[in-house]
């Protein structure tokens, strides 16, 4: 075979509550053999990796998953491999590949529905605390203790000595199981395998009281975890919940209600008023109030009547609509929305790396640091073994980096949700860790600081030239563009009744204008400066442009070879809001430009209405060229529609689509800004930078508690379970200071 085919694979795993969590599935599966690209997501409770097909098996895969203490189950249904073959009869045959512990009524993976239970933790997720593998362990050694405590009481010390040892004993079995699961795969240093050492250690040196207590707390601090970070998962999931289950469908004349992710493209939906949308799709009956704050965070209702387009999700304030299915329901915005913010969370973000890094280092060390913290004062300086194997102990507890290895996707998981219920979407915490360090911001005029719909405001004739016969030419030449001004040309000839001349060979010149044979004559629509160089213009031309140009107008000039036909100029309105969103921009010490295709006195007009800087007359390399020019000196922000400024876009450092209807740009881009306001481009960077600060504060409040903890155990101070309550307090307290950034509003300037 020449090329090595591999298949996608995509698991749910739960149980997962912590980077180490993550880290140790990623490193357990990443060793095995045809294995490639893990991607292990913990808000999203996803793995996913590259596989080629015959030689691990998925099952040796969920196994080992399982074996690890976490739940695991087979995500969609995989295209049938060709290695396991089903015969006619449906007799199943083993694989020849020694693969012996293959159920055999089981042949192929593919055909098995995802049994949605699951072996671990059953689910993170709505399930409550104490039906889950972790609760139960709460319970267990809960009452383990609780009796041990009874019996020291009612018998003395003998015999409560005895149910103490027991206790640790039997809750820490299965906490010792996951330790040698994960050892067998070559991963000496977990959680549960210093927890196992530290249990049995202080069993030795004769603290089982303690030692139970410790096993009873690990427990309690596992749960807490668990569900601090079911917490902010909920973010996420609460945009999913937002699209209706149950959808009104129009069949044969009669309605039926069906399951709303069984719709398909062209069937025709009722949504009375008061109802969520089912689907992407057109009205075609029916005027009313829609509100798309799920989609694009903007709230105020939007009408919308017949032709006009909606999305699943939406709130139908007013009146019955019926409407036409115009996306398969994992094909709608909502969802593709959904689909970026879980995928986020795979683009890491520099700083989580780091931490990961890190934290692969720490446990090691600090593993080192007790050994030598039990073994150097006793052989070296005589002291007494048993108060250091004590501290050692403690200090070993220490070693879980779980707070810290939180602290940057619960912030990041946090910010991305809270983002994406506004209409920002930021693809993963790379993009938001270089939004929070971006020095320049770059905006495209026409469709992101203007609103991109031109209104002919002037036509000029040259010499003989009627109107009628100039918006002919112009509108046919134009018919081919879907460049706002074509746009506003073509609109303008139909207001004026005049009949478009059907065009041969129409094409667009990219930053310059537009050609087409009209009437057996090339002809031309194209800016100013391109027609002076083309054909030539004269001195009145010259002047009239100047003047259009100066209040702010944008000209375009009309001819064929040798034959000026006259001038159209338009005028585009700023966004209401541009202005505003330049000064919060500049307040958060950004420096703002204006990259421009437009002539530079139609930008100067502008500009001067923002009190921003401008480049114009730029074609879309020189827009680009810009771009590189300025991150010479820091990050660069550029925001645009996505038309014409695309290279540009991709770019920047963070490229920024604004506008919910560019289906393209919402995939191509780094971010998108889904209402049409462009002071959600200072939000973004607020909420950049607001996350940021957390992470900081997060990475501060987990490596101080652990070495102030560290100091403390090593010198005695603390013991035990002290050591085990800072850890898991610390874990719960970083991950409530990230899930403060749910409820972060970013909109509001400070
Ligand atoms: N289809 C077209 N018809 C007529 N003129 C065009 C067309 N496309 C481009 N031009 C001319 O080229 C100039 C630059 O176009 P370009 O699309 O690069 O920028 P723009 O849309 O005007 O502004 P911005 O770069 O801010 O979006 C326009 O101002 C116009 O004069
Ligand atoms: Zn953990």
């Amino acid at each position: 075979m020449a090329v090595q085919t591999t298949t996608r694979r995509e698991w749910t795993v739960t149980g997962m509550d912590c980077g180490s969590c993550t880290a140790k599935v990623t490193r357990a599966v990443e060793q095995l053999p045809g294995v490639s690209d893990v991607k292990v997501a913990l808000m999203a409770e996803r793995l996913s990796l590259e596989l080629v097909p015959g030689t691990t098996e998925p099952e040796t895969i969920e196994h080992i998953i399982r074996k690890l203490g976490f739940g695991i189950a087979a995500k969609g249904r995989e295209a049938p491999r060709k290695k396991t073959f089903v015969l006619p009869d449906a007799t199943p045959i083993a694989p020849a590949g020694g693969e012996t512990d293959k159920p055999l009524d089981c042949p192929d993976d593919s055909r098995r529905e995802p049994d949605g239970h699951l072996h671990g933790d059953p689910s993170s997720s709505g399930n409550p605390w104490h039906r889950t593998d972790k609760g139960r362990l709460v319970l267990l050694t809960g009452a383990l203790l609780a009796t041990a405590w009874a019996i020291k009481f009612l018998t003395g010390t003998g015999a409560g000595n005895g149910a103490f040892i027991a206790a640790c004993l039997i809750g820490t079995a299965p906490i010792a199981k996951r330790a040698f699961a994960a050892l067998r795969i070559g991963q000496p240093f977990t959680i549960e395998g210093l927890m196992t050492i530290a249990a049995i250690g202080a069993l030795i040196i004769g603290a089982a009281e303690e030692a139970a207590l410790v096993v009873f707390l690990f427990a309690v601090g596992e749960v807490l975890e668990g569900v601090a970070t079911g917490k902010a998962r909920q973010g996420i999931r609460a945009l999913a919940d937002l699209v209706p289950k149950t959808a009104v469908l129009e069949a044969a004349g009669q309605t039926v209600v069906v399951p709303a992710d069984t719709l398909e493209i062209g069937q025709i939906v009722l949504v009375r008023p008061g109802d969520r949308i089912p689907a992407d799709g057109t009205i075609i009956e029916g005027t009313g109030g829609i509100d798309e704050s799920p989609v694009t965070g903007e709230s105020l209702p939007l009408a919308r009547t017949v032709g006009d387009e909606v999305f699943a999700g939406s709130i139908n304030t007013e009146a019955a609509l019926r409407i036409r299915v115009t996306h398969t329901p994992s094909d709608n915005t909502i969802a593709r929305i959904i689909r970026l913010v879980e995928e986020a969370e795979e683009a890491r973000a520099p700083t989580e790396r780091f931490i990961e890094r890190f934290s692969r280092i720490y446990m090691p060390a600090i593993v080192a640091l007790s050994a030598l913290v039990i073994l150097v004062p006793p052989l070296g300086f005589g002291q007494d073994w048993s108060i250091w194997i004590y501290r050692g102990l403690a200090l070993l507890l220490i070693g879980c980096p779980c707070a810290l290895v939180i602290s940057v996707p619960a912030a990041i998981a946090s910010a991305l949700s809270s983002g994406a219920r506004r209409g920002l979407l930021m693809k993963g915490g790379a993009v938001l860790e270089l939004a929070a360090s971006a020095k320049d911001v770059a905006f495209d005029k026409t469709g992101t600081l203007t609103r991109g719909k031109l209104e002919v405001t002037d036509i000029l004739l040259s010499g003989t030239t009627q109107e009628a016969e100039l918006l002919a030419v112009a509108a046919s030449v134009e018919t081919g563009s879907g460049h706002p001004l074509a746009r506003a040309i073509v609109r303008r000839a139909k207001a004026n009744g005049v009949a478009a001349i059907s065009p041969r060979e129409a094409s667009v010149l990219p930053g310059k204008g537009a050609v087409a044979i009209v009437n057996d004559a090339k002809a031309f629509v194209t800016s100013p400066s391109y027609a002076e160089e083309l054909a030539g213009m004269d001195m009145t031309m010259k002047g009239q442009v100047a003047s259009l140009q100066e209040q702010g107008k944008t000209v375009v000039a009309v001819f064929r070879i040798g034959q000026p036909l006259g001038l159209i100029a338009m005028r585009d309105e700023l966004r209401s809001d541009a202005p505003e969103a330049i000064r919060q921009l500049q307040a958060l010490g950004l420096s703002t430009v204006m990259l421009t295709g437009d002539n530079p006195r139609t930008a100067k007009a502008i500009a001067a209405g923002l009190n921003m800087e401008y480049q114009a007359g730029m074609l879309p390399g020189d827009k680009l060229a810009a771009i590189r020019n300025l991150q010479a000196s820091g990050s660069v922000m550029m925001i645009g529609d996505g038309i014409n400024d695309a290279p540009a876009l991709k770019a920047a450092t963070i490229g920024v689509a604004m506008g919910s209807g560019t289906d393209v740009a919402l995939e191509t881009a780094d971010a998108a800004i889904l209402r049409d306001k462009v002071t959600d481009a200072a939000a973004m960077i607020r909420l950049a930078r607001a996350t940021m600060g957390n992470i900081r504060q997060n990475v501060a409040l987990a490596l101080g508690l652990k070495a102030v903890f560290l100091v403390t155990s090593v010198l005695g101070m603390t013991g035990l379970w002290i050591a085990i309550l800072a850890d898991t307090g610390a874990t719960v307290l970083v991950t409530m200071n990230a899930l403060r950034l749910l409820t972060f509003d970013p909109t509001k300037a400070r």
